[in-house]
């Protein structure tokens, strides 16, 4: 290969600390590299951790030069869908022309589209009209088969960015404006799907989920790939098992617990001089300059947000008055501030309530729970609780807790049924005994199927976390002994369920978006638990590492005759309606090679 870098890319050299979870010094290449060469060699190596990664590519995009995107990123994500609208053949001519770069766009032209398919980030992807047709045009909230207006802002490779002008003529099979309850919706990065059906929200998240295996597992593959760049080569659709129906969410609007609502402080003429006359001495009203809110669509500003549909009722009720105090304290502000609010059972109400049985409201399951109140809580050190079924949590306003408590009991359930399918009920001896809960957070898994199993294991890398993990634990009478947490990576978990039974072993994994490291697959490959539900915020980094499981342990049962993990089940689960985001569940198993 050429290892000089062509002009105008990048090469940024992998790094050797990095845990990257494919394997030592690995190229990552996307499909179509792997016959575009030269801009394989000019890939920043996946291996380059993230934050290595953003400098390098800044640097690198200071000095004019082009930089391919960081590996299983949302960039990288729709590069994909760019290049397998246009095919491979059409991206190596672009390549062998030198003219993948080269917009056939004048920035600020506005052009008319016919939209081809949504990405799987949620924007439309129109092929550009001929003559230009060998070019993807990349245009937010617009439908398939829709004409619209777009005028273009920024290019890529093969693919220009456009902010939507208009809908020309609309796809009525699937918009329905009526549909749309935010008044910010069209402006507001948040959420892209509000003219859409449930149902359509929920098919167009299965389709992710297919992409994404697709395009990241390489797992279905007929023979063992001998190095990783090959796992990421497209795989036939009718290789791989049937990815399931999206389970929705009970609730698609006012379901979320937590927002971050954001703004910057006063400009510095401000700051010096403390705000102008009229404002200290008249009644304050919201300067021109201050929004408080959220993202612009395809911009980085702030806009101005007074409400958010999609957050529950308590939220919306705290962010007004917030709101207000911000404005009239904002020229005491010397930094840009990012706000939690987050939906709490209100604790000094609940603690009395708890210990007063007859406080109590029947549930939809004709059981009772206790009244509670709920409020905002908005310090990031405050303890926020919530209830999931009959289970209570407590965490650090600033903690990971997962953000819809709606759909937080289907979720458990469908964990817990998948350790324990039907077939294994039957049969007391095989049923899974050890729960090993690896990214743990604050015991969501562990605590809500701790009466299912006799000993459970969790880890996580926060503290504060893993104090309210234990916490948690006794807040609902979870057994003393039979529920241990501890800090650290999630690496570190085998070594310390090293008793544990694997045949009798569920492993639950929950990571970040980032997904698993190499560390951590390697040893769950050598610990073999007989069951893994991995949950991921990321589908993409989960159907690498899904793949790599599957085949690493393909491959040992060619070898050895071992059992060898079967992806059971896939589906998505819609924690975020009217948005483009997609949870996933796969539960994988070990069989014997010949099932
Ligand atoms: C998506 S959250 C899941 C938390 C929990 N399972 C839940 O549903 O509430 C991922 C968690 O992984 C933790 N984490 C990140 N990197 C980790 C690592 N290397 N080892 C262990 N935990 C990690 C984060 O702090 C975060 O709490």
């Amino acid at each position: 290969m050429d290892d000089a870098p062509r002009t105008g890319q990048t090469r940024v050299k992998p790094d050797s600390r990095s845990s990257s979870p494919i394997g030592k010094k690995p190229r990552l290449e996307t499909p179509l590299d792997t016959t575009t060469r030269r801009i394989t060699e000019n890939l920043i190596a996946s291996t380059t951790p993230k934050k290595s990664f953003k400098k390098e590519a800044r640097k690198a995009r200071r000095k004019g030069l082009h930089v391919l995107p960081e590996p299983f990123s949302t960039e990288d994500v729709l590069w994909r869908d760019v290049a397998s609208i246009l095919g491979q053949a059409i991206v190596d001519r672009a390549v062998d022309e030198d003219i993948e770069w080269k917009s056939p766009f004048a920035l600020k032209e506005e052009v008319e589209l016919t939209v081809h398919s949504l990405s799987s980030n949620g924007e439309g992807l129109a092929i550009a009209p001929a003559p230009r047709h060998n070019w993807i045009v990349v245009v937010p909230l617009c439908l398939p088969g829709e004409r619209i207006r777009a005028r273009v802002y920024r290019h890529s490779r093969l693919h220009s960015v456009a902010d939507l002008v208009s809908v020309e003529e609309p796809n009525n099979d699937l918009r329905d404006s009526s549909r749309i309850k935010c008044k910010y919706f069209g402006q507001c990065a948040g959420c892209q799907y509000q003219m859409l059906s449930y149902d359509t929200q929920l098919d167009l998240k299965r389709t992710v989920v297919v992409k994404a295996y697709r395009n990241f597992s390489g797992a279905f593959f007929t023979s063992y790939p001998t190095s990783f760049a090959q796992l990421n080569v497209d795989v036939p659709e009718s290789s791989m098992p049937p990815i399931l129906g999206t389970v929705g969410s009970p609730l698609q609007y006012g379901y979320r617990t937590k927002i971050t609502p954001h703004f910057d402080a006063p400009p510095k003429k401000f700051q010096k001089a403390g705000p102008p006359t009229t404002a200290r001495t008249e009644k304050i009203t919201q300067p021109e300059w201050l929004k408080i809110g959220f993202n612009h669509v395809g911009k980085r500003d702030v806009m101005d947000i007074e409400d958010c549909p999609i957050a529950t009722p308590v939220l919306n009720k705290a962010y007004g008055p917030m709101r207000e105090d911000i404005i009239k304290n904002i020229y005491s502000y010397k930094k840009g501030v990012s706000l939690v609010l987050r939906d709490s059972i209100d604790v000094s109400a609940a603690n009395s309530e708890r210990t007063n049985p007859l406080a109590a409201t029947e549930t939809e399951d004709n059981t009772s729970v206790p009244c509670e109140k709920q409020v905002c809580v908005s310090d990031h050190r405050a303890i926020v609780r919530e209830r999931v079924g009959h289970m209570l949590f407590e965490y650090p306003g600033g903690s990971f807790f997962q953000n819809n408590n709606s759909v937080l009991v289907p979720l458990t359930d469908y964990v817990r049924n998948a350790i324990f399918p039907s077939a294994t009920a039957a049969s007391p001896s095989e049923r899974p005994t050890h729960l090993v809960d690896a990214y743990c957070g604050a015991g969501l898994f562990a605590i809500t199927l701790s009466p299912y199993f006799d000993t459970i294991a969790g880890i996580e890398l926060s503290l504060d976390s893993i104090k309210f993990a234990t916490r948690n634990a006794r807040l609902n009478d979870v057994p003393e002994g039979k529920c241990t947490f501890r800090a650290g990576d999630a690496a570190d978990i085998f070594a310390a369920v090293s008793e544990f039974p694997p045949d009798h072993t569920a492993l639950i994994i929950d990571p970040p978006r980032k997904g698993c490291d190499e560390n951590f697959i390697n040893q769950l490959l050598t610990f073999r638990a007989n069951t893994v539900v991995y949950v991921s915020c990321n589908v993409h980094t989960q159907a690498r590492d899904v793949g790599m499981i599957l085949k690493r342990s393909e491959h040992e049962a060619d070898q050895n005759g071992l059992k060898k993990y079967v992806l059971e089940s896939l589906r998505g689960f819609d924690l975020f309606p009217q948005t483009a985001h997609v949870e996933s569940v796969a539960v994988l198993r070990l069989h014997q090679p010949s099932d």
